[in-house]
């Protein structure tokens, strides 16, 4: 959207020009004023787009202002070849890309860019789409299911293909398997090698990932008719960040802003297409990522140009995995199984590293997100300049040129980790998020920040340098990205998800197959073999995937894994020690299937270990009988959207399946949920533990949630209504909320189901109420936002009269007119009825993942699913 000029925007122009050396013509108005030039921005060796990439054209629009969010110009098609786009820009100002004023620029871009998405259409998904699934059948619940029905029927809102009428791919190196492609994996072994040792670490200087962004620019010319022409043959060479893919296949967006394919994303999405009867999206989605894999090596971020330097959670394993569990259809195997593999390798090379155990000295290769690049993202080029050059200005923090580059590096590594931000994940010293001066704004207007300052007080100074420094309680929520350093951790969830992976790889090797037929829909990639022959099973191969395994499951339970407070969590390189702050991500590896050996040791009985695995699983208990929402990210209001108390669809799915790969026996051996007399806070294991090595303080007792004591949590607002909306949380019960003066009151937990019977195992008992809670607050939020239900009884129909779409809000980012009542990307483990908040972009809606993982849930957990109760 291009903003007259916004006030907002186009004063923090002014303000911009105004830091800097350059000439200004500020005072001649916001139209003369002049658009910041310097520090130019570093040419990128991953990024080479004169337009989309970091340079002179690209910082000048971005910092212009002239767009709200900065990844709307970068998702605009040029309507002239790339040489006369870059010449016209470097006719504004002086010439060299100073002194260009905001109108010259406003002009420029009007001239030589089309509006947003013009390189993809909607998909018609054709026959395959039914409007009425059999999964619907397993839906129990009236309101449920004829919510779930409208969110079923949103996919072909989020389907999208390639615009081939737009779209010449002039690119011979993109469309074949026999072009040079360069990259990561054509250096190293493969899986034949068996030398685990040979592909250890990575330094950036080893990095491989090559130069394939210059080369990939010819393969996004886009046919664009010139705007000064009338004649239809005028077609010329234009160019986009779109990366296209071989073929031009169905796959689902995000949605709204997110308008191409999203790799870890797209996971939660096939769970829910495969139940929503379009296993055939779900094959070209897979498909569209092995393409990705055959011409880079790696999967971006999203299939544009500026998202080639990083990657995301690398979920493709798994997404082949729930394929071919849910199809049968084991011939996938045959083009998919070596770009897995070649993917693995993508990540061995350049984003693992070794580290020897402070627990056990003992040597590892792990992985973490470190993004090489020295510049703003591009997509978020506006905030991410202010982040990075006015931290001088703003904070005092007077960064090098080198820690310069690795803030930028480390920003970008957030966004690899696709959690783009957690304070409490990615900052140098998470335990000392300090007091910070914003407070969470959707919380009913209640500051929710931690109430344990103690650590802060040492850390006021405003001029802290990056290299010692934590966030110091002065420094706003918005602000406090100057303290990343996501490369100098271990994330715990994605060396779980490396582990599952090699798992798999080791299971794939071990199945003996068919490969692809002609005529099926992979067999076009796959090879025209008429007669073929089963792939054989290689044990060779099964022991290699298998002995990765075991020694990254050495690893995560050497680092991650704390036996004391039974849990997994992150392992923070700056301090040499696990983190003590609880987040969701400490799920991963149950998920993965990892079982830490107190539950395996015959030292116990059955019984015991049972009740052991059972206290694993307390903190998540205690946070469901705590707030109103599903589970957040982490437990630390910071205001940026990977935090309290945003809710995402992943974590709700990963802990459920956390929760169902747990060995049954063992569960069973749990039994029911444990009593809890004096609440639930108690049943959470504590252990004195270091939160730093940074200052001499004593090892503190801390709960496995990260605090001490229930009243050091984020608060759970009380609504108006204490009857309909609070609930037991025996931490606060007398208390007076400061929020409304009311008193909080005991009440049963609500929108978490019934239990089945008086014997419901603890497993059971959570996984109903997490998929309750998630489904009750994508309903309610769904029907807060003008969705609609025509319920079959008066008395349905009564409960659920027709909403009033609020305003502003008509706007689905897919087609407003077929769809009032929003899906979020995001919620609020506080509200039931409300999206998430916080960082650097509006909350989203459409929304892949969201609408997935609630199919996925109302698919398994139908019959157990409830009518919410939104207020
Ligand atoms: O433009 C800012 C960032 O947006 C993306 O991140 C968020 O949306 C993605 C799509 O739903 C999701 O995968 C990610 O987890 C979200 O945080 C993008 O992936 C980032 O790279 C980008 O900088």
């Amino acid at each position: 959207m291009r903003l007259p000029i916004a006030p907002t925007l186009a004063s923090a122009a002014v303000f911009v020009a105004r830091q800097q050396t350059a000439p200004t013509e500020a005072t001649a108005g916001v139209n003369n004023t002049i658009i910041p030039f310097e520090p130019a921005p570093l040419p990128q060796a991953h990024c080479t787009s004169p337009i989309y990439c970091p340079g002179p054209l690209l910082q000048a629009v971005q910092l212009s202002g002239l767009f709200n969010d900065s990844k709307e110009f970068v998702d605009r098609a040029t309507l002239k070849p790339v040489e006369q786009v870059v010449a016209a820009f470097a006719a504004l100002g002086d010439g060299s890309g100073r002194n260009v004023t905001y109108s010259e620029l406003q002009t420029f871009v009007d001239e030589n860019f089309a509006e947003v998405g013009g390189e993809l259409v909607a998909a018609d998904l054709g026959e395959e789409f039914v409007p009425d699934p059999k999964f619907l059948n397993n839906v129990t619940d009236e309101v449920v299911r004829l919510w779930i029905t409208q969110v079923h029927s949103y996919w072909p809102l989020l389907a999208r293909t390639t615009n081939t009428s737009a779209l010449i791919d002039a690119s011979p190196s993109t469309s074949t398997d026999d072009s040079p492609s360069p990259t990561a994996s054509d250096a190293t072994p493969t899986s034949t090698d068996s030398n685990i040792a040979s592909t250890g670490s990575a330094s950036v200087s080893g990095r491989a990932l090559n130069d394939t962004a210059a080369s990939l620019q010819a393969s996004q010319q886009v046919a664009a008719e010139t705007p000064q022409s009338n004649d239809s043959d005028a077609l010329m060479m234009a160019t986009s960040s779109f990366i296209p893919f071989k073929s031009p296949r169905t796959f689902v967006v995000p949605g709204q802003r997110f308008r191409e394919l999203y790799y870890w994303d797209t996971y939660f999405v096939i769970l829910g297409l495969l139940r929503s009867q379009l296993s055939s999206v779900a094959l070209g989605m897979l498909e569209n990522f092995a393409d990705l894999v055959e011409q880079f090596g790696f999967i971006p971020n999203g299939n544009r140009l500026y998202y080639l330097n990083r990657s995301q959670p690398p979920m493709l394993t798994q997404m082949v995995d729930v394929y071919l569990n849910y199809t049968g259809d084991a011939t996938i195997l045959s083009r998919l199984l070596p770009l897995l593999e070649r993917e693995w390798e993508w990540w061995n090379i350049n984003r693992t590293i070794e580290i020897t155990s402070p627990y056990s000295n003992r040597t590892y290769n792990v992985s973490h997100y470190d993004v090489d690049t020295s510049a703003p993202r591009p997509e978020s080029y506006f905030v991410d300049w202010q982040t990075v050059e006015l931290a001088g200005k703003e904070q005092g923090l007077q960064f090098t040129d080198e820690e310069k580059a690795r803030l930028y590096a480390d920003i970008a590594s957030a966004a690899e980790s696709g959690h783009d931000f957690s304070l409490q994940r990615w900052s140098r010293q998470p335990s000392f998020i300090g007091d910070l001066a914003e407070p969470v704004s959707d919380v009913s207007g209640t500051p929710t920040r931690r109430q344990d300052d103690s650590a802060d007080t040492e850390a006021t100074s405003t001029a802290d340098t990056p290299t010692t420094a934590t966030i110091p309680a002065a420094v706003s929520t918005s602000r406090a990205l100057r303290y990343l350093n996501t490369a100098k951790q271990i994330p715990v969830d994605l060396n779980a998800i490396l582990y599952k992976n090699e798992m798999a790889l080791a299971r794939f090797h071990n199945i003996t197959y068919l490969p692809a037929q002609s005529g099926n829909s992979s067999s076009a990639d796959a090879g025209n073999s008429t007669s073929p022959s089963p792939l054989a099973a290689n044990a060779t191969l099964v022991e290699l995937w298998s002995s990765r395994a075991a020694a990254r499951r050495e690893a995560i339970l050497d680092l991650h894994w704390n036996a004391e407070l039974l849990s997994f969590a992150d392992y923070n390189l700056t301090s040499s020690l696990r983190s003590t702050r609880w987040s969701a991500s400490s799920l991963w590896p149950f998920w993965a299937g990892i079982l830490p050996n107190e539950f395996t040791a015959d030292n116990q009985t059955k019984e015991e270990r049972g009740a052991l695995l059972q206290s694993a699983f307390a903190g998540v208990r205690y946070l469901i009988d705590r707030y109103n929402g599903s589970l957040s990210t982490t437990l630390a209001a910071t205001n940026q959207q990977w935090d309290f108390p945003n809710v995402w669809a992943p974590h709700t799915q990963i802990a459920i399946d956390a929760l169902r790969a747990l060995p049954q026996d063992l569960v069973r051996a749990g039994g029911v949920a444990k009593p809890a007399p004096n609440g639930t806070f108690e049943l959470i294991p504590a252990a004195s533990v270091r939160e730093d090595n940074v200052t001499d303080a004593e090892p503190t007792r801390l709960t496995q949630l990260g605090v001490s004591s229930a009243d050091q949590l984020p608060l759970q607002p009380l609504a108006s209504n204490l009857n309909a909306s609070s609930h037991s949380d025996e931490a606060l019960i007398g208390q007076t909320s400061p929020d409304s003066g009311l008193q909080y009151v005991g009440v049963a937990p609500s929108n978490v189901g019934n239990a089945s019977s008086d014997t419901e195992l603890w497993t059971d008992t959570l996984i109903r109420s997490l998929a309750n809670r998630f489904v009750a607050s994508s309903l309610c939020s769904w029907y807060a936002t003008g969705g609609q239900l025509n319920l079959s009884t008066q008395a349905g129909r009564d409960r659920w009269p027709p909403q009033p779409v609020p305003a502003g809000t008509s706007d689905t980012g897919t087609t407003a007119a077929a769809s009032p009542g929003q899906m979020f990307e995001k919620y609020s483990q506080t509200s039931i009825a409300a999206a998430g908040a916080g960082g650097e972009y509006q909350v989203q809606v459409g929304f892949g993942w969201t609408n997935g993982v609630s199919i996925y849930l109302s698919a398994e957990y139908g019959d157990i699913l409830q009518e919410p109760v939104c207020a």
